[in-house]
């Protein structure tokens, strides 16, 4: 044993940082085989867990939280100190950081998942870490599609999403680079990862444990009075798997001298054997797959992308029976009001969504209707906001709202065309038995065309409800 650690001295100060691919979506394993235990580390540190609440590893959802007995309503179930939560400025930093900060410093904001994940990196490379009981206890493997393989990327089949996993693969091989070239000339002493290689599946690792498991709460108090809003990773809390109907909240306590994290069950019992689940957020599919590696199923914020495109909406509309419509030359008050809406001008945005609570995004409803109107005094009688709303009911009359509709569900068939597979092959290949990746893929496309159809479906029967109110009061 002596002579091993001879012949090694210097692998005792740090803890190899490879990465498997996923084998398993609902048991990953972890970091390591046997890791210690993460609510004694809590205690021990000065938190509280409830004594009803206990790890499981009984679930679909990998490890989670349950209930060993009841548990009242707004009881505290976990608080955890101050130091406790792993966030990016940390008061245990320490010279290493002279490094990764500046490094951390070239992450776009919208990857901060990645700027905490640096922080992350080096912690699970220190032997001694402060957080190893925690990260240890992390999973090894994430399902989400930055470790796809190239089929299964295209598998998606949805131009947004292939956009955004694409845009993250090629910063991860970029910014692997930039890492190893500031490492390469540093003395052991001041490399913050252990004198260890750092590759693009450590740093998408760590970025998907960060974005799978982070919640962005209060930082420190601004000067102003407000509080920074940082990302941090919160011991034990994250065991809890995500619903949209939580039985558990996260809460910050920021009692002058002793601000605490905790979370508390929500204003119903929690009985016995029943997970504690947190919200997440009301995402849709895109964000559930990109940061958590996973699909909900019927999820209600789920939407789908569609770009605002004056040839596009002609088309769409001429489908759907409307005569001579005048989307790509609109008259100068329509293209007044599209400017309006943010659909025209120097820098529009020319993204609109179909799906979700709102059903057809408010900007995309008020261009058709207003663009499918010659009545300009009667558009110019209504506010934007009830131009786009849908519960106005058709504000411009019933012909108006007809030819809306239509072109939305004409706009839905054009955008289901878009999809290679038709569900009914996206079932027949899912019984087949595929691997965890492509399963997910299929799932994901599956649902986006759910989301159309039920768009289409709903649209259909606006349209018949407006045209049998017609007929009555004609
Ligand atoms: C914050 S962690 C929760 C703890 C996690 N289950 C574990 O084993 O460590 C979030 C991860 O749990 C899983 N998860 C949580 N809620 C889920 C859900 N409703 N459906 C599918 N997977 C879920 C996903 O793998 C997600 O990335």
């Amino acid at each position: 044993m002596a002579a091993a650690k001879l012949l090694i001295p210097t692998l005792s100060h740090f803890r190899p940082l490879t990465c498997a691919a996923a084998v398993s979506a609902s048991n990953p394993a972890r970091l390591v085989p046997h890791p210690p235990d993460l609510l004694k580390w809590i205690k021990r540190e000065g938190g509280f867990v409830h004594e009803a609440v206990t790890i499981t590893q009984d679930t679909t959802y990998g490890l989670g939280l349950v209930a060993s007995g009841g548990i009242p309503k707004g009881s505290d179930l976990i608080v955890l100190p101050e130091h406790v939560p792993l966030k990016f400025q940390s008061d245990k930093d320490d010279e290493a950081d002279s490094v990764s900060l500046p490094l951390s410093n070239r992450i776009p904001e919208e990857l901060w998942a990645m700027k905490l994940g640096l922080k992350l990196l080096q912690e699970r490379a220190k032997v001694g870490s402060f957080w190893w009981p925690y990260i240890s206890n992390l999973p090894e493997t994430y399902t989400v599609p930055i470790f796809f393989s190239g089929e299964d990327i295209k598998n998606l089949q949805y131009a947004p999403l292939l956009y955004q996993v694409n845009k993250r693969c090629r910063f991860l091989l970029e910014f692997e680079q930039e890492v190893k070239n500031v490492l390469k000339n540093l003395k052991p002493s001041e490399h913050p990862f252990g004198g260890q290689d750092v590759d693009a599946s450590s740093l998408g690792w760590a970025m998907s444990a960060v974005s799978s498991r982070a919640f962005r709460l209060y930082g420190k108090k601004l000067p102003n009075g407000t509080h920074s809003d940082i990302p941090m990773m919160l011991p034990l809390i994250d065991m809890c798997n995500h619903s949209f109907n939580p039985n558990a909240r996260i809460l910050q306590e920021q009692d002058a001298g002793n601000p605490k994290m905790l979370i508390k069950a929500a204003e119903r019992e929690i009985k016995q054997s029943d997970p504690l689940l947190l919200n997440y957020g009301c995402l849709s599919n895109d964000f559930f797959l990109l940061d958590y590696g996973f699909v909900i199923p019927s999820n209600p914020y789920d939407h789908i992308e569609l770009k605002y495109d004056g040839a596009l909406m002609d088309a769409a509309s001429m489908a759907a029976g409307v005569s001579s419509p005048n989307f790509s030359s609109p008259a100068p008050w329509q293209q007044e009001i599209l400017f309006q809406l943010n659909l025209d001008g120097e820098v529009p945005n020319l993204k609109v969504t179909i799906g979700g609570p709102e059903l057809v995004e408010g900007r995309l409803l008020a261009a058709l209707r207003v663009l499918l109107s010659n009545d300009r005094e009667m558009v110019q009688r209504y506010d934007l906001s009830v131009l786009k709303s849908l519960s106005a009911e058709g504000p411009l009359g019933v012909a108006n709202e007809v030819a809306a509709f239509r072109t939305i569900i004409a706009l839905c068939v054009i955008a289901l065309g878009h999809f290679p597979t038709k569900i009914m092959d996206d079932e027949s290949l899912l019984k087949q038995g595929v691997s965890v990746s492509t399963e997910l893929a299929i799932q994901f496309r599956m649902q986006k065309k759910s989301v159309i159809i039920d768009v289409m479906r709903d649209l259909t029967k606006r349209v018949k409800l407006l045209l049998s109110k017609e007929t009555t009061t004609a």
